[in-house]
């Protein structure tokens, strides 16, 4: 879009539901982030009216990350989009989750419109521009190389969009869903840009309430992505880029058999991918964490192999179904209670604000353990509402508390480290620490992450915020190397349209490396 016009679709955290998402009887409790994906698309403006219809894609925070394609439009539903060399180094890679957001899109965009508006839509070519927020890749070596300490200050003060230094392929990922964003990303702006979709898709939010191209953004993007990973997962990552904070119950994978083939090209996508397709069957309910608490995320340098913890996690789950369908029902039960819990606390925060700000503020200075013994607390009646919070916020401690003794013991049935004794000490000296009120390992687990939720009372001096206790651990503690992640919860819901001048060094991070609007191709 001249002016440029952008889209962002945020990255994810399953706080719970690792492992059970993957099977449509439960759900995953996930967590959009503050930390996005952004794609910009501007015309190329090819030298030669003859060439064939040019698509630059370059991603300006990696060495050797720029791929150029052609677009052939051979019939009414003959999309091709091929590869080649972009006359620099970058010849010989490849992207396949680019290469197939493209292919795809552009296939679907010409059975909506029509080959001719297509035409139309690509007549200049596109260069298309993607970049991660900083907190998708570990900034250790940018920190180290600054000497900065590894603190939330330190994260702050990064250029934004930061060169990683590195090939995409050698990038250390910090686990907040890359791929699923950039790929949502990616179609949506596409599917924007084509005039796939109505300008105002995303305007207006809300799982069941979202508009039908928000929809088809959300069921191409899950198909490309399958695709492009290989295989289908739970898509909860894809569905959190589309529609933010969420309880998720996955879609049957039966849905996207017909196009899961290599050779599709006599196969329309729109039937399968429309929203009015009732074999999509994926549930959206509304999830939030409550005000005045934050998210915290930290990336933990050990990391752990997510396909084989999982495919040991299932495997062991067939082999012990009775007792697997026990545990899986019991840490449901646990998770739908953590998900009520805290939208409870939500709505005692609208019914009762002045209760609510107290009850905050009290809890965020003493320990979980200690939060009702305070006898003129729990027995004064005049303290009943500030009591009820407080209790809520007890539930969602002990919850989250639950589900990671039974995820343990998942992890030590089918011997994989979902909670490693390791974590298990990190995460114990977390959650102790005065106005945490919970944490676990989010997704399958493993070493390589962990999340808490604090208490964030407003008007509270930085250095008193619970948020700055945890800090002050993680940058001490000895046994592993802990570095926070700056995203929290997105407020926003779910991919949306953005103006480019409004996001902080987007602009810079688009020009770097020569390519302002109007470059041709190089
Ligand atoms: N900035 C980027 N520009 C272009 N492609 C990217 C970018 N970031 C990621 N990708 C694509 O996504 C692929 C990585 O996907 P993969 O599924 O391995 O990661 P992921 O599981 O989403 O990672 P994580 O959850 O740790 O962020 C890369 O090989 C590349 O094709
Ligand atoms: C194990 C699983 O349920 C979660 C994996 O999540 P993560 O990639 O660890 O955030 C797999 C899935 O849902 O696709």
């Amino acid at each position: 879009m001249a002016g440029g016009g952008k889209r962002g679709a945020p990255g994810k955290v399953l706080l719970a539901g690792g492992y059970l998402v993957l099977d449509n009887a439960y759900s995953g409790v996930v967590v959009s982030t503050s930390s996005r994906f952004y794609t910009v698309v501007r015309p190329l403006l090819a030298d030669s009216p003859d060439a064939p219809i040019q698509i630059r894609v370059r991603s300006p925070q990696f060495q050797d990350a720029s791929w150029l394609y052609f677009v052939h439009l051979d019939g009414p539903h003959t999309v091709r989009v091929e590869h080649v060399a972009d006359n620099g180094s970058s010849a010989a890679t490849k992207n396949k989750f680019v290469h197939l957001a493209l292919q795809r899109t552009l296939a679907l965009a010409a059975e909506l419109k029509s080959v001719g508006t297509l035409q139309n839509s690509l007549a200049y070519g596109l260069d298309i521009t993607i970049l991660g927020d900083n907190d998708f890749y570990s900034q250790r070596a940018q920190l180290a190389a600054q000497n900065l300490p590894r603190t939330l200050d330190s994260l702050a003060k990064l250029p934004p969009f930061a060169h990683t230094g590195v090939r995409l392929p050698d990038v250390h990922k910090t686990g907040l869903g890359s791929s699923a964003a950039l790929i949502t990303s990616l179609v949506s702006a596409l599917l924007l840009h084509l005039g796939a979709i109505p300008r105002d898709a995303f305007s207006s939010a809300d799982g069941a309430t979202a508009s039908d191209g928000r929809k088809l953004a959300h069921n191409i993007a899950q198909y490309v992505h399958c695709l492009a990973q290989g295989k289908v997962g739970s898509g909860f990552d894809v569905s959190a880029a589309v529609f933010g904070s969420q309880l998720y119950t996955r879609f049957d994978p039966a849905v996207l058999e017909p196009l899961m083939k290599d050779d599709i090209s006599d196969v329309p996508l729109h039937p399968v991918l429309a929203p009015s397709n009732p074999k999509w069957d994926y549930r959206v309910e509304p999830f939030k964490l409550p005000p005045q608490t934050r998210l915290m995320l930290a990336d933990v340098d050990a990391g752990s192999d997510t396909p084989s913890l999982v495919g040991k996690v299932l495997k062991w789950r067939q082999a012990h179904a009775a007792e697997a369908k026990a545990l899986w029902d019991r840490i449901d039960g646990l998770n739908r209670a953590l998900s009520r819990t805290l939208l409870e606390l939500s709505a005692k925060a609208a019914r009762n604000p002045e209760a609510y700000r107290k009850a905050v503020k009290y809890i965020s200075t003493i320990q979980s353990v200690q939060w009702l013994a305070n006898p003129n607390i729990a027995d004064n009646e005049h303290h009943i509402a500030l009591k009820q919070v407080i209790e809520s916020f007890i539930d969602a401690h002990n919850l989250s508390q639950d589900i990671r003794a039974n995820m343990r013991t998942m992890g030590e049935r089918a011997d994989v480290p979902i909670e490693p004794p390791e974590q298990t000490a990190l995460l114990d000296a977390c959650i102790s620490v005065a106005g945490v009120i919970g944490g676990g390992v989010p997704g399958a687990g493993g070493y390589d992450a962990i999340w808490l939720l604090v208490c964030d009372p407003a008007g509270c001096p930085p250095a008193e915020l619970p948020a700055s206790r945890v800090e002050r651990v993680w940058s001490t503690y000895a046994p592993l190397d802990v570095a926070p992640l700056l995203a929290a919860e997105s407020a926003e819901r779910g991919v949306r349209v953005e103006v480019l001048e409004e996001v902080r060094g987007l602009q810079e991070a688009v020009d770097r490396e020569g390519a302002g609007a109007g470059a041709g191709p190089r």
